[in-house]
């Protein structure tokens, strides 16, 4: 218990001082959200943090995410006077693909942040933005870790800023689901149930998950399920797109 209501507070708190403190000298903030929740992973607080920098919206993981709901998504943040963008960032085109949405809407130097919830792509797509030339600080005990301008041909500044924000919802299952949120061995005996609702009737699979165990040779000695492997399989091939493209949230819902 006291381990989910501490989660992190006091790494927040100086994140959100950093943040405030740098949003006046920037053009932009770019939030890395999961495009397969793109509004339980967004940090809530951040657009009023940020005052009135710009926030671009970057969906990320768009190739694991089903493409129409993405499609929707895109759509809703712009009515709702957002600039939003759906990426993979392990696609090497990305760079291309988020400079020229950048360019769209902002006028050089382009002074740009990347932040977001864990694990949701930001390290991956600040690495693809500036190449090789990422300074890499330590980020151990007693290794000052603070935020390093990366400037870059083309007027391309980028922060690198340890831009890690806490999802708001943290109990929610579909952010464990997402490994956005850390969760218990029990926690994914849980999960793979709801996992297995939403992929089954996409794929050829069969009813009960345990059988999916089974057939991988999931055992234990004397030919028992191994049940916890099993569902730590699950929830990591469901994580990596392996059970097909699903998103786990529509706009609008809450
Ligand atoms: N499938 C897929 N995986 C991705 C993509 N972008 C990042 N990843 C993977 O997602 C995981 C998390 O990526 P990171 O770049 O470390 O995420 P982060 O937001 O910096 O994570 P924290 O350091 O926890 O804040 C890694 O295993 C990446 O390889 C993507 O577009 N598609």
């Amino acid at each position: 218990m006291g381990k989910r209501q501490s989660w992190y507070p006091g790494h927040m708190v100086a994140t959100q001082r950093t943040i405030r403190e740098l949003a006046p000298y920037l053009s932009a903030f770019i939030e890395v959200i999961d495009a397969r929740a793109p509004n339980i992973s967004r940090h809530q607080p951040l657009q009023q943090w940020i005052g009135r920098t710009q926030l671009i919206m970057v969906m990320n993981k768009a190739e694991l995410a089903d493409p129409d709901a993405t499609q929707r998504w895109l759509g809703w943040f712009k009515s709702h006077g957002v600039t939003a963008l759906a990426i993979s960032a392990q696609n090497p085109r990305v760079k291309i693909e988020v400079e020229k949405a950048i360019r769209r809407i902002l006028a050089p130097p382009y002074r740009l942040a990347v932040v977001g919830v864990p694990n949701v792509g930001k390290s991956t797509l600040l690495n693809k933005m500036v190449g090789g030339h990422r300074v890499m600080t330590g980020a151990k005990p007693g290794i000052t870790r603070g935020p390093q301008w990366i400037r870059l041909p083309g007027g391309w500044e980028w922060l690198d800023l340890p831009g890690v924000v806490t999802p708001r919802h943290s109990e929610d299952w579909r952010l464990k689901v997402l490994g956005i949120v850390p969760s218990t061995a029990e926690e994914r005996l849980l999960l793979v149930e709801k996992i297995w609702e939403l992929v089954v009737p996409q794929m050829p699979l069969p009813e009960n998950w345990r059988d999916w165990g089974r057939s991988r040779g999931y055992l234990k000695t004397g030919g028992v399920l191994d049940e916890q492997r099993t569902a730590d399989a699950i929830v990591l091939a469901f994580q990596n797109g392996k059970f097909g493209r699903v998103t786990l949230e529509e706009p609008g819902e809450g």
